[in-house]
């Protein structure tokens, strides 16, 4: 009995456009007739289990053929299969209204949207017409008594239906390959798709002779049955040639969605080498996208490994998928499992966690700046260092300079460092005073800081070159200067002169002895200001556009060069003053150029003299 009949009387022909608007996307065809192969392998396990279906079940590979004489490619399975009512029902009817469905969507958005859809929605059984002109189903059901049947479609909304002899149970998806598809007529270009899209689906895909896929990855399995081998051995097979993950974890959860998966904590060495989508996002362990963008959080993009979910939904639009219930469930999830995870790590091993500290620090430092619930918990095990490499919590090292860094305010300084080399005698000056300095050296510290500023009461955080020792945590004593009014502003003149520079502010300050005769620093508040302006930040920066480099020049009023300048005749207490100044710039690395072969030639004529 043959039959012949029109898909759809009041639909346009729907192919065309199938096929125009989809070309960057044609390979996923195999991934959409694969896994359908696949469902109906499963589902027909499931009736075997249920005792719905009593016969054999034999080999129940999917098995994908070439033959490229023949320009033919051929999907096989020996799941449930179809009988021809069903034919009419499941492809003519619901798949065809589904690919119809999908088109008028597709048809409406602009291209950035339909690249996104394409990767995200498998058009199912029609997107065989995007390779093929002509696709034939050779089904036979695995209920008894049903006859095989035989459909064939060109392209058109016209169809055949008729009855086969078919051997076998289960089904023959046939592809003729169009003349405009031949890439897919060749063997290394079907390996490579189903290698993408197949490697870890749950039933053995066989091509050309070789199973291609593993069927139970390891993200399927409970955590008790694997060890780290397992996990760190998954992680090469997803990232050749990489370096061991440093730890991961193992997501499992089937309520109020389903979810598992496996995320591991890359070795990172800076920002730079972040790399973005590297998480797999699977459903049904069928790979769909590598973007995962929205379903997991931002900060947590760093991470690697995969995530599988049939309740993320594929199907919408990227608008759609941010304000979707069930991907704001899963970000909370993932957020709270990584911290757990984290926080675990903390408290199991210390050792081993501050170890692993310079790769995870920037992405911890990351998620507290960018969620608030993750700041919450990795306020406590969210480390910080000091110039001699002791690691601290936040609370540990609040406790530990209180008593030292109170100013008279009782507000807690915290000193920091971004370049213990270049600050050297800044943070020498800091610990002969008693006081410990930070170590807060990556780009992300900043914006840490002004975090931590606004989270930690009554605390600050000043470089250890932002002032003078004596001011950088103000105390209530002050140190008496041995110097007249007349003397302070005659010295005042004196180096302004010597000096002769705008952006140098100098002013006479009572220091110890012991402290250099000359330090120049940079306010905290100027130097964030030129710091956010140089990184780009936020647009109401742009009034420091202009903001001009500016020091403060404290000449010491109780070291003895000061006396030495103020007893001098002019022409020496100017090359004495430039001298020392010209000695703190060189402590600041700020000696340069013409000013540091003027100082070398100065300072060799001054030992030479002697
Ligand atoms: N190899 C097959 N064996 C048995 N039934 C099949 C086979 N391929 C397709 N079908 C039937 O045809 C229906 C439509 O398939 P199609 O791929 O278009 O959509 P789907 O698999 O339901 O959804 P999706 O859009 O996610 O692919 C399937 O639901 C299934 O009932």
């Amino acid at each position: 009995m043959q039959e012949t009949g029109s898909i759809s009387i009041h639909t346009e022909n729907i192919f065309p456009i199938i096929k125009k608007f989809l070309y960057s996307d044609h390979e996923i065809f195999l991934r959409e007739l694969v896994s359908n192969a696949v469902d109906a392998t499963q589902k027909l396990k499931s009736l075997a289990q249920l005792g719905e279906f009593k016969g054999e079940l034999g080999e129940l590979k999917v098995r994908v053929t070439l033959d490229k004489e023949a320009r033919k490619i051929t999907i096989s399975d020996r799941g449930l299969g179809m009988t021809g009512e069903e034919i009419k029902k499941y492809i003519n009817q619901i798949a065809f209204s589904g690919a119809t469905e999908f088109v008028e969507k597709y048809k409406e958005k602009d291209a950035a949207t339909k690249d996104q859809i394409i990767g995200q929605f498998g058009l199912g059984f029609y997107s065989a017409f995007m390779v093929a002109d002509q696709v034939e189903i050779f089904s036979q059901s695995y209920k008894e008594g049903t006859e095989g049947a035989h459909w064939t479609c060109d392209g058109s909304t016209e169809f055949t239906l008729e009855t086969t002899e078919k051997a076998e149970r289960g089904t023959d998806v046939v592809l003729h390959v169009a003349a405009d598809s031949d890439e897919f007529l060749e063997e290394a270009r079907l390996r490579t798709i189903l290698t993408k899209y197949c490697k870890f689906l749950p039933i053995e895909i066989e091509f050309e002779g070789t199973v291609i896929n593993q069927t139970q990855p390891i993200w399927t399995k409970q955590p008790a049955e694997l060890t780290d081998e397992d996990y760190t051995k998954f992680y090469q097979e997803l990232y050749p040639f990489s370096e061991a993950p440093l730890f991961w974890i193992h997501l499992n959860v089937d309520y109020p969605f389903n979810l598992t998966g496996i995320l591991y904590f890359p070795k990172v060495k800076d920002e730079l080498q972040f790399q973005r989508n590297k998480i797999q996002l699977y459903s049904r362990q069928v790979f769909i996208t590598d973007e995962v963008k929205d379903v997991v959080p931002e900060f947590l993009m760093l991470l690697h490994g995969v995530i599988d979910s049939p309740d993320i939904p594929l199907n919408v639009s990227r608008s759609f998928l941010q304000a979707d219930a069930a991907v704001r469930k899963i970000n909370t999830y993932i957020t709270k499992k990584v911290a757990d995870k984290l926080g675990e790590l903390f408290r199991k091993d210390r050792t081993g966690y501050e170890q692993k500290w310079s790769d995870i620090g920037l992405f911890v430092k990351y998620g507290m700046l960018s969620d608030e619930k993750f700041y919450e918990k990795a306020k406590d095990f969210v480390l910080v260092q000091n110039v001699g490499g002791k690691f601290f919590t936040l609370n540990e090292y609040q406790e530990s300079v209180q008593a030292n860094q109170k100013d008279k305010n009782e507000q807690l300084v915290i000193l920091y460092t971004t370049d213990a080399e270049a600050q050297h005698g800044y943070v020498v000056a800091a610990q002969d005073r008693g006081y410990d300095v930070l170590q807060l050296e990556a780009v992300l510290d900043s914006h840490f800081i002004g975090q931590l500023e606004q989270k930690l009461e009554k605390t600050t955080f000043k470089r250890v070159d932002a002032d003078t020792i004596g001011k950088l945590i103000e105390k209530d004593e002050t140190t008496a200067s041995v110097l007249s009014d007349d003397d302070k502003t005659r010295l005042q003149e004196l180096f302004a002169k010597a000096i002769s520079n705008e952006q140098m502010h100098v002013q006479v300050d009572a220091l110890s002895p012991q402290e250099a005769p000359v330090i120049i620093t940079m306010p905290e508040f100027m130097r964030r200001m030129k710091d956010m302006q140089r990184t780009g930040g936020g647009g109401g920066m742009a009034m420091f556009g202009s903001l001009p480099d500016s020091y403060t020049v404290s000449v010491n009023a109780n070291h003895a060069i000061t006396q030495r300048v103020l007893q001098a005749d002019e022409e020496s207490a100017l090359k004495l003053a430039r001298q020392s100044f010209d000695l703190a710039l060189l402590s600041q690395n700020m000696l340069k150029g013409e000013a540091l072969t003027a100082f070398i030639k100065l300072s060799t004529h001054l030992l030479s003299a002697e």
